[in-house]
């Protein structure tokens, strides 16, 4: 990926500061002379004067131990700063294009920008201390790797054998006059008229057109015990690192708290790749089942004893009610009176779209799903977008307003955004539908497609071959998602992989379903990738 950008690099003889460009100190690359940060009652000189982004990731390394940025923290001298910045012949930083957070979305936007635009200068600001990554491996190929080593080369083999790397790109490549990340920073406020971005430190920096690709923060609960490395949420690279150091040795009780997407996952890795070094789990949620939100009642039942099988304590129709310290270990105590000791606890239980980056200009939040809403072409404001799973957007194909947390719309609504910003023709809206998969066990994989709520009418059709027997009946099937209208919304493809464009063509035909049994074959079981 970034196909172009080595190419760039290399033929680069100009510097971002060109006619119309403005720079604070006139250095080359973006300066960063950040101010004293107040961290938890004790002050942290971070002088820093950077030129070219390689520098910057060198120098903060270097200050990560001293230097711990409170990401929500007000800086002091913002308002005074803010205010000459308004004067529009104060001198401060300027991109042609500022992405707010470093995940996907982000990623797959500065992509699209390099292909579009050959003058682009951009700059990532992102909360996380890595440059872009996948997340997806966090909760599964990662764990399989069986090498210690993997917390430093955060190499894997993905499903075909492929190995790959968790960082979509190297660091090296955001070392240039084009493409700048600055990591550990936030930003906290966007005033949209001036075109001005704030960061945690102090810093303003002014663009041209600017993605807001947040993401979410995991939910957490408060408990008496207050251990934060006892009790965590999992969903950064960093988190990763954490867990895996943890446990490498075994012999550890480990409590997940969920059972959707992030808590099963999680579960099943560990158990399938730690239980033999003695690693005992337990799994708590609300729900009758794994996936209950998803999974029609008997395939939630039956991926859940699955997932019993393996070792794991699945406790279901249980919340937590608090977890205390205990002897250098935790107690987790239940809402029926019950408690059981462990050693480390993850929370699982979902996330609350980042919406805090704009203040002193009202953006329209969903009021339902949460999430900045967009117009079909992902704007929020002009010159303002929104992509990934912060993103409100209108749904054509289901004719709903909703809020994807997955993957592949991830990159899709970045790709789009990226585009739509740097394109000398029209935008194009958003008319994909995204697909996302799971993998628990070997025995429970899927891609589904669309709205594949539990809540829906479902109509599921399994394979079946010769002298099957009961085990094996959820093999291969395919679980079909329809509304009050009997139109088939979405589709779940159970160990049947490679069929979501068939899957697609069925939403979008919008066609009534007369008789279920016309979807006995809509969608078929052959080999295909
Ligand atoms: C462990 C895990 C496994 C997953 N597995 C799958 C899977 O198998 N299949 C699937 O379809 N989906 C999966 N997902 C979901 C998928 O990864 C997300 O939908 C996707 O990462 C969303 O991308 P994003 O760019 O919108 O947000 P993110 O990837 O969350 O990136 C947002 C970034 O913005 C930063 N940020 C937030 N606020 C600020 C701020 N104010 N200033 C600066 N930076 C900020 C954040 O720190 C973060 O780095 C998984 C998610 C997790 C956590
Ligand atoms: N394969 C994938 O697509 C994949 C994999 C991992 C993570 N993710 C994404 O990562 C994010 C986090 O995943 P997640 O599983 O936390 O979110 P989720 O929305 O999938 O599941 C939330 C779960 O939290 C649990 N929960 C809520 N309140 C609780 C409480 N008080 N006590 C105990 N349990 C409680 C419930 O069991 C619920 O199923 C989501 O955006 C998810 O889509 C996606
Ligand atoms: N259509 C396909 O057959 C297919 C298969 C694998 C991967 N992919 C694509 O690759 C991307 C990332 O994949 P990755 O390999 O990094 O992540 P991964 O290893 O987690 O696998 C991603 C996808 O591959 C499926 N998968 C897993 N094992 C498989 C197998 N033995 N045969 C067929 N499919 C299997 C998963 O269920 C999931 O849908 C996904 O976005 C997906 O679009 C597609």
């Amino acid at each position: 990926m970034f196909r172009n950008i080595i190419k760039l690099n290399r033929g680069l003889s100009r510097y971002y500061s060109t006619a119309g460009r403005r720079s604070s100190n006139g250095n080359k690359g973006f300066s960063f002379n950040s101010n004293s940060v107040k961290v938890g009652g004790a002050i942290a000189l971070s002088a820093l004067t950077i030129t070219g982004l390689s520098t910057v990731l060198l120098e903060q390394e270097k200050k990560e131990e001293q230097v711990e940025v409170n990401a929500t923290e007000e800086p002091k001298k913002s308002e005074k700063e803010y205010k000459k910045a308004m004067d529009t012949d104060y001198d401060i930083e300027s991109f042609k294009y500022v992405i707010i957070g470093g995940g996907t979305a982000a990623y797959y936007a500065v992509d699209k920008i390099l292909e579009n635009d050959k003058e682009a200068t951009i700059l990532i600001i992102s909360k996380e201390r890595d440059v872009p990554y996948q997340r997806p491996p966090l909760t599964k190929n990662l764990w399989q790797t069986k090498d210690d080593n993997v917390v430093n080369t955060l190499s894997f083999s993905d499903w075909s054998g492929k190995q790959q790397n968790l960082l979509y790109e190297p660091e090296s490549v955001y070392g240039s006059e084009i493409l700048q990340f600055v990591k550990t920073r936030s930003v906290i406020d966007l005033h949209i008229d001036e075109k001005l971005v704030l960061l945690n430190d102090g810093k303003l920096i002014r663009y041209d057109k600017c993605l807001i690709a947040t993401g979410g923060e995991p939910r957490n609960f408060k408990f008496t015990s207050t251990d934060k490395e006892k009790i965590t949420t999992y969903r950064t690279v960093e988190d990763f690192k954490n867990l895996y150091n943890f446990i490498k040795d075994g012999n550890k009780h480990v409590t997940i708290l969920g059972g959707g997407f992030l808590g099963s996952e999680l579960t099943c890795s560990l158990g399938l790749n730690f239980g033999e070094k003695g690693i005992k789990l337990a799994q708590v949620f609300p729900e009758n089942g794994v996936y209950a939100n998803l999974f029609p009642e008997y395939l939630s039942n039956y991926a859940t004893e699955e997932i019993s099988k393996i070792g794991v304590d699945v406790k279901t129709k249980r919340l937590v009610k608090d977890i205390t310290d205990n002897n250098g270990r935790l107690t987790v105590l239940l809402d029926d009176g019950s408690s059981f000791d462990t050693d480390h606890v993850v929370v699982a239980a979902g996330i609350i779209p980042n919406t805090d980056v704009v203040k002193s200009t009202t953006l329209e939040i969903d009021q339902v799903n949460g999430g900045y809403v967009v117009n079909p072409e992902l704007q929020a404001r002009t010159d303002l977008f929104v992509a990934g799973d912060v993103a409100s957007y209108y749904d054509f194909s289901l004719g709903v307003r909703r809020r994807v947390e997955h993957h592949d719309h991830a990159r899709a609504t970045g790709e789009l955004a990226g585009n739509n910003m740097s394109t000398k023709t029209t935008p194009n809206p958003y008319t994909y539908q995204p697909f996302f998969w799971s993998d628990l066990t070997p025995g429970v994989g899927f891609e589904a497609v669309g709205n594949t709520s539990a809540k829906l009418k479902t109509f599921s059709v399994w394979e079946k071959k010769e002298g099957e027997n009961e085990e094996q009946k959820y093999n291969k099937g395919n679980i079909y998602y329809l509304n009050d209208k009997n139109q088939v919304v979405g589709v779940l493809c159970y160990g049947n992989y490679g069929k979501m464009d068939t899957a697609r063509r069925l939403i979008l035909k919008k066609r009534v379903i007369q008789d279920l049994n016309e979807l006995q074959h809509a969608i078929d079981f052959d080999e295909h990738h």
